[in-house]
């Protein structure tokens, strides 16, 4: 059935129209809404580009990210985000003790992408894009991006044709190797770089912010059902600074029984060093995830994003040494974005491609969740999608 046509004058006019103000007509959105306003307007800038547009668009593409992490480094976003005025190259120049001169080719780059807004000739302002790069997330992210896994993106073309194409599945068999030029994992390498280590931690705390969490797709009580102040509630294996620890605490603040954060010694001597607000009353403890649980009969065990750094083999042991420490009444929650078979969004391609090029790792599908866990000795009880953007889901596993 064909639709109709659609009138790509009115259609315009209506998006300039939208954007003269643009911050209030946002304002009006659901977070839904807003998410289909910007994917239908995404689909629309790329197919409606003219054919060297979209090349120039790819082939400049790495700039945007040494240009974002300038923007953080100087403060410049941070100084347009916390002025509540448009500002002057010279302000901007003389607060951030950048050239101007070269202040305004940076600035004129920024609004070009909508990093920035322009207001005049010399006024500038923070919009949207500024204030998310002043985030944990953005500043971490640029920074880490930038100078740890870029490297190793750009190296992944002459991996593959090294390896002849071949699907990367070995621990080792990964351009993370050939491109930092070390024989360490990336965990054990940022682990012995306290800049970088305490970079990722801020990128592991703050990368889904914004975003619903598993606690709202689930009603966590059900899992208390009978419990005491003894009990352990909840074990996050893997769960870096405890930050999912502190939401289920703050969500359900009269929950009896124990929860535990658990991760790599240098993770747990970092989170127990300089705490996040909230982590009062939760456990933290070194455990390796390759050696057999050691808390056992936990009501859940729960992983978020950890089986996505592993290959099958290192996820069906992961898995089999948790199963070790369940009981009946134990339950594994795995949370994880789950690949659909078409219309993949473009977070989560690109986040399955940064798995391979650094861990010869994958984003999975739930038949590839199902085969992990079945080798394991478990099996799937329920699936409760939590995210329309990624797909992100919690997959609650039982013993066989
Ligand atoms: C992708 S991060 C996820 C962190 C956290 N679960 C979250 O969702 O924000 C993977 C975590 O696995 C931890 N990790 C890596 N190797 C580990 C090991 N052998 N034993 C325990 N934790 C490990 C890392 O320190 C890191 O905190």
């Amino acid at each position: 059935m064909s639709t109709p046509p659609v009138d790509a004058l009115a259609l315009t006019e209506n998006l300039e129209l939208f954007s003269r103000d643009l911050e209030a007509n946002i304002k009006s959105l659901s977070d839904d809404e807003r998410y289909r306003l910007s994917e239908a307007a995404r689909k629309v800038s790329l197919s409606t580009e003219a054919t060297l547009d979209s090349v120039h668009r790819i082939v400049h593409a790495s700039l945007q990210l040494p240009l974002a992490c300038i923007g953080v480094e100087t403060k410049i976003f941070d100084m347009l985000s916390t002025i509540e005025r448009s500002i002057t190259i010279a302000e901007l120049a003389e607060n951030t003790k950048v050239d101007p001169a070269l202040m305004k080719r940076l600035l004129r780059y920024y609004q070009s992408f909508g990093m920035i807004t322009q207001q005049a000739d010399d006024a500038f302002s923070a919009n949207n894009v500024t204030k998310a790069m002043t985030t944990m997330a953005g500043r971490s992210g640029a920074q880490i991006f930038l100078y740890v896994h870029a490297p190793v993106w750009s190296a992944l073309p002459q991996f593959l044709r090294e390896t002849g194409y071949a699907n990367p599945t070995e621990p080792t068999g990964c351009p993370w190797y050939t491109a930092k030029n070390t024989k360490d994992p990336i965990w054990e390498w940022i682990s012995k770089r306290p800049v970088q280590l305490e970079q990722m931690m801020s990128w592991m705390q703050g990368q889904r912010d914004g975003l619903p969490i598993f606690l709202d797709a689930i009603d966590f009580n059900q899992y208390a059902r009978g419990a005491t102040d003894s009990t352990l509630i909840f074990v996050d294996v893997g769960g870096n600074r405890g930050h999912q620890c502190i939401n289920l605490k703050q969500r359900y603040p009269d929950l009896p029984g124990r929860i535990v954060v658990q991760d790599q010694p240098h993770v747990i001597e970092e989170a127990k060093a300089n705490p996040l607000p909230g982590f009062g009353g939760i456990e933290a403890q070194s455990h390796d995830i390759f050696s057999p649980q050691k808390l056992k009969g936990a009501r859940v065990y729960y992983m978020r994003y950890i089986l996505h750094d592993w290959p099958d083999r290192q996820c069906v042991e992961i898995l089999q040494n948790l199963r070790a420490g369940m009981t009946e009444e134990s339950t594994i929650f795995i949370d994880e974005m789950v690949m659909p078979e078409s219309g993949a969004s473009w977070r989560a391609t690109q986040m399955d491609l940064v798995m391979a090029c650094c861990f010869a790792s994958t984003e999975r599908s739930l038949p590839e969740f199902e085969v992990l866990l079945n080798e394991a000795g478990l099996k799937i009880s329920k699936v409760y999608q939590y995210t329309k953007q990624l797909n992100d889901c919690i997959i609650v596993a039982i013993l066989q």
